[in-house]
């Protein structure tokens, strides 16, 4: 996906709040952004999810599949949790929306009227919907703001999983919860401009590990004569990167599991 010459204004006199934003983005690329409040970030998102269109610039190659989970997820709606999320599964073609409210821990949500969430439950609605249909893009707006310990918890690992399903994930964030990814790509918003920064994080310490079968033989997805098979373990946290470099180099990837 590729950003050209991209900006953005709301209305035709305002200044621009995006300027001449340009940038690549792989298959399992995960990347944070940041910015003071007001920065554009909310604005970057959505233009980014197609949402609203660039005042001048383009935007090419997004994926079909865009999850969109917003900063304030909008709860006016008369429905209850389920009927929502079952609703959102219809509109995206039968997605299961089950397993993520299972992982997210919203059972006890489950029957109450958007209307009475709390900003987290709120928060956690959107990310279900963001997450089921496997997005190929998924956009974060401040995904850990309001969230439990738990969940905030489990973020970085959804994220990592999409990217290791060559998704690629952006996530506004002020708190820097992706960080123990080391390989996430840093991006920022100053003054209308986008950048990104070179600066690599810490690796995390400890992280479970993924060993990855991958056929060593570009392109071809099945196995040929000639190509070999490789099984690869590295930390999770990592998978992303690792991904992402191999299939930029032709290689692919033929089994993923988790193995602690
Ligand atoms: N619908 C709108 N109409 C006009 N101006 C807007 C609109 N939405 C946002 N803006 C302006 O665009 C600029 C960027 O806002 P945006 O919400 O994208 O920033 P942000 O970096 O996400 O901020 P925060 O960190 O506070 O969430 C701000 O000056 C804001 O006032």
């Amino acid at each position: 996906m590729r950003l050209s010459k991209v900006s953005f204004r709301y209305r035709r006199r305002d200044p621009f709040v995006i300027e001449d934003a340009d940038a690549q983005l792989e298959p399992g690329d995960v990347i944070e952004l940041t910015g003071v409040n007001g920065a554009g970030k909310s604005t970057l998102l959505r233009l980014l999810a197609g949402l609203t269109r660039p005042s001048t610039g383009s935007i090419a190659g997004r994926p079909q599949v865009v999850g969109f989970a917003p900063d304030r997820f909008p709860t006016g709606q008369p429905f209850t949790v389920t009927a929502y999320l079952r609703h959102m599964s219809r509109v995206r073609g039968g997605a299961r929306w089950e397993p993520w409210a299972e992982r997210l821990m919203m059972g006890h949500l489950l029957s109450v009227p958007l209307g009475e969430l709390s900003k987290g439950s709120a928060h956690k609605v959107g990310l279900v919907q963001a997450l089921m249909a496997e997005p190929g893009l998924l956009l974060l707006d401040e995904p850990f703001a309001g969230l439990d310990v738990d969940t905030r918890a489990a973020l970085p690992s959804i994220a990592a999983e999409v990217a290791a399903r060559g998704g690629m994930v952006i996530a506004s964030d002020h708190q820097g919860g992706l960080r123990s990814l080391p390989a996430v790509r840093q991006w920022s918003l100053v003054d209308g401009h986008l950048k990104e920064s070179t600066t690599a994080f810490a690796p995390a310490p400890a992280q479970p590990a993924v060993s990855a079968a991958a056929a060593a033989q570009p392109p071809a997805p099945a196995a040929e004569a000639g190509s070999a098979t490789v099984a690869v373990t590295v930390p999770a946290a990592e998978l992303p990167a690792f991904l992402a470099r191999m299939r930029g180099e032709g290689y692919h990837a033929r089994e993923i599991e988790e193995t602690g």
